[in-house]
């Protein structure tokens, strides 16, 4: 499938509720700049989405780069502004569910380029009732590079907040309640400006139970989203350390549940540092944008 003078072939998924369209772009051909990929992700006037994910063969973009012997596919992900991000990693696993469902991989062992590495996934097989098998995801290490000090503000109010890189930014902040955050229509704050020189998602947390947390997130790009999974890894592991757990140390696994408005992932921080990530990734409908709406085809 791929772009044709009769229009550009889409599809539309999810996981925990981050939504993505999809563009198969195989072979390399498409030029999506920022304006067209805001305007697919557009929830009015476009298909709509939180991001948008370009699928490629790594051998055929320079942005993957030294990947192509080890993944045979780049996840070229967008923000809905348009703007481009190292790492998404619901988009992962809704990648990865794109390409079974392209009949391009089987269920199993796979691995993904990114901006941020390639990144290895295992997906489930389907259960009898149709149920998409879960995607769990190798996301690599979290660094926690500080400084200490940082703040997230919105409104009048403030928190301390932890810097957690996921291979993108992320800024943790422990809070009572999630209303607090009130409607996070605009990106909250935060300080010292130096400590996030491109931008950052940040993440409101609160605890539910025993290793258990639940969270917002205001993503950079993208607004308020249902759903994200580096923030969700960013956010276990700022809650082990928190709870005072390193798996470094005590040479044990750590698995945190945490809740996001749009489902629930299980996040495992392991004694080598790898952070596993666990969750659901459906494909919901494919389509054809009409040539004549997206004004001419981006193509190279
Ligand atoms: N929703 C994603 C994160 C997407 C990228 C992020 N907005 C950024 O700019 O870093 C996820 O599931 O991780």
């Amino acid at each position: 499938m791929s772009a044709t003078a009769t229009g550009l072939p889409f599809l539309k998924g999810h996981g925990t509720q981050n939504d993505f369209v999809i563009v198969p772009d195989p072979d390399g051909l498409l030029d999506l700049g920022p304006d067209v990929v805001a305007r697919l992700c557009d929830r009015r006037a476009g298909i709509g989405g939180d991001g948008l994910l370009r699928v490629v063969r790594s051998a055929a973009d320079p942005a993957a780069a030294g990947q192509a012997d080890q993944a045979e596919w780049f996840m070229d992900y967008r923000n809905s502004d348009g703007s481009i991000a190292e790492m998404c990693g619901n988009g992962v696993r809704v990648f990865a569910r794109y390409l079974v469902h392209a009949g391009l991989v089987e269920p199993g062992p796979i691995a993904v380029a990114t901006r941020a590495g390639v990144r290895r996934a295992v997906i489930a097989e389907d259960g009898v009732d149709g149920t998409p098998g879960a995607v769990t995801v190798d996301m690599g290490r979290a660094l926690l590079p500080g400084p200490d000090g940082i703040e997230v503000s919105v409104g009048d109010r403030s928190w301390p907040a932890r810097n957690v890189n996921m291979g993108n930014p992320h800024a943790v902040a422990f809070v009572d309640d999630l209303a607090q955050a009130g409607e996070l229509r605009t990106a909250p704050r935060t300080t010292p400006g130096s400590a996030y020189p491109e931008g950052v998602n940040v993440e409101f947390v609160v605890d539910r139970g025993p290793r258990h947390v639940a969270m917002r997130v205001h993503e950079r790009g993208s607004g308020e989203t249902l759903s994200c999974g580096t923030g969700a890894c960013a956010v276990a592991v700022a809650a082990a350390r928190r709870d005072g757990l390193d798996p470094a140390v005590t040479g044990e696994a750590v698995s945190y549940t945490v809740d996001l408005p749009g489902g629930s992932l299980v996040i495992t921080e392991h004694p080598d540092g790898r952070v596993e990530m666990t969750g659901p990734a459906e494909i919901v409908a494919a389509g054809t944008i009409d040539p004549a709406w997206l004004g001419v085809l981006p193509l190279r």
